[in-house]
């Protein structure tokens, strides 16, 4: 811990969800400050790092992890920056907490498995905020008390307002279903075997040849079947629900979040606009998590063999979009440090 009590994190990456784990971290999580900015905009590194006490700008994540008052880094740049930084951070040791997903492709995440394997230690929390969202949690809390006996089926809805310029089809799977695979391995303590696709004719509303929506199937190691809705372009808001099917009873989270209104004739709730909204608490959950965890030493939640089985899924996934058939899912046995 640095001269000033608290975690010393270097923030990598400070766009959207970077600037926001900045503010989180100054602001809302006790017990740590942030002690560098870096950007390879070195304007947006520089006028977000003048805002805070104490923190240093920089452009270079590993100019960043060699400074003496880093203790920890929170990784916030795109997924095909994160691999490099990744590698740095264990070769000097450093807790890290990286937003999903862990790395955009297999051979990438396995590479990065490979060195913490190395290390002989865990050190790298990957940022799947739903397992921190509290509807969520009741939801596991359901499931794993087994009232319900056997878990059937997960019918899961992903809906974002629109997408960016630039967002593609693998996206709908590597940036967005990547939750939906994160959280039914999680929910049912499965692994993912085989991912199959179906594209309805799409929206009017898809942005040039984006198919969109989909319909996404996955089988799972315990015979339960889970399908998602995903769905980037669906104009009114930002919508997620999970319900679960058991043998004597059913669940499901997504629709009671925010504010129930009665006015004008009429009952409804608010949807979201964006995920920053929806999973706030759960971000700060997380974030607050990693914090104490790495304060007393110990790396906890999502686990470098969690990012990597989600990338292996992705990555049949984005073979069965093109495929148009049922692609199996091929994982190597898990390390025993993830057991
Ligand atoms: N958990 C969640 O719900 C969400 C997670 N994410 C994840 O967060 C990460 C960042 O996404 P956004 O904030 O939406 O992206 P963004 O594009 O808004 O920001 C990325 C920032 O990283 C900087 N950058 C690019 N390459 C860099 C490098 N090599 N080193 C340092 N900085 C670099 C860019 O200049 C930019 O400021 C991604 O991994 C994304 O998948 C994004 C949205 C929601
Ligand atoms: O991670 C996220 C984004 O990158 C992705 O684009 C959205 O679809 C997800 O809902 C959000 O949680």
């Amino acid at each position: 811990m640095t001269q000033r009590g608290t975690l010393g994190v270097a923030v990598i990456g400070t766009g959207r969800m970077g600037a926001d784990h900045v503010r989180r971290l100054d602001e809302v999580v006790g017990g740590a400050h942030v002690a560098a900015v870096v950007d390879i905009d070195g304007d947006r590194a520089e006028a977000i790092a003048g805002r805070l006490d104490g923190a240093t700008a920089y452009t270079d994540p590993a100019a960043a992890m060699a400074a003496a008052d880093v203790d920890a880094v929170l990784i916030a740049s795109p997924g095909p920056a994160h691999e490099a930084a990744l590698l740095e951070a264990l070769d000097r040791d450093l807790p890290v907490l990286c937003e999903k997903p862990l790395t955009p492709d297999a051979a990438s995440a396995l590479r990065v498995l490979e060195a913490e394997t190395r290390l002989g230690h865990r050190r790298v929390q990957v940022g799947f905020m739903r397992r921190y969202d509290a509807e969520y949690m009741r939801l596991k809390s359901l499931l794993d008390a087994g009232d319900f006996g056997r878990t059937l089926m997960l019918h899961c809805r992903h809906r974002n307002t629109s997408t960016p310029p630039g967002f593609t089809e693998q996206m709908m799977i590597n940036d967005s279903v990547v939750h939906e695979i994160d959280a039914t391995r999680w929910l049912l303590d499965q692994e993912i075997t085989a991912v199959t696709v179906l594209k309805p004719t799409p929206s009017s509303a898809a942005p040039g040849a984006l198919s969109d929506p989909q319909f996404v199937l996955f089988e799972t190691s315990g015979g339960a079947v889970v399908d998602v809705e995903i769905f980037v372009n669906c104009g009114f808001g930002y919508q997620v629900r999970c319900e679960a099917v058991g043998e004597r009873g059913t669940a499901l989270i997504g629709d009671a979040h925010g504010l129930t209104v009665n006015a004008a004739g009429r009952w409804g709730g608010e949807i979201a606009p964006d995920f920053r909204q929806r999973f706030e608490d759960a971000y700060d959950r997380e974030v607050r998590h990693w914090v104490d965890a790495t304060r007393r030493g110990l790396v906890e939640g999502p686990s470098v063999w969690d990012g990597y089985a989600a990338a292996v899924v992705c990555e049949a996934g984005v073979r069965a979009q093109t495929a148009g058939t049922r692609v199996a899912v091929e994982l190597p046995e898990r390390p025993v440090m993830y057991r």
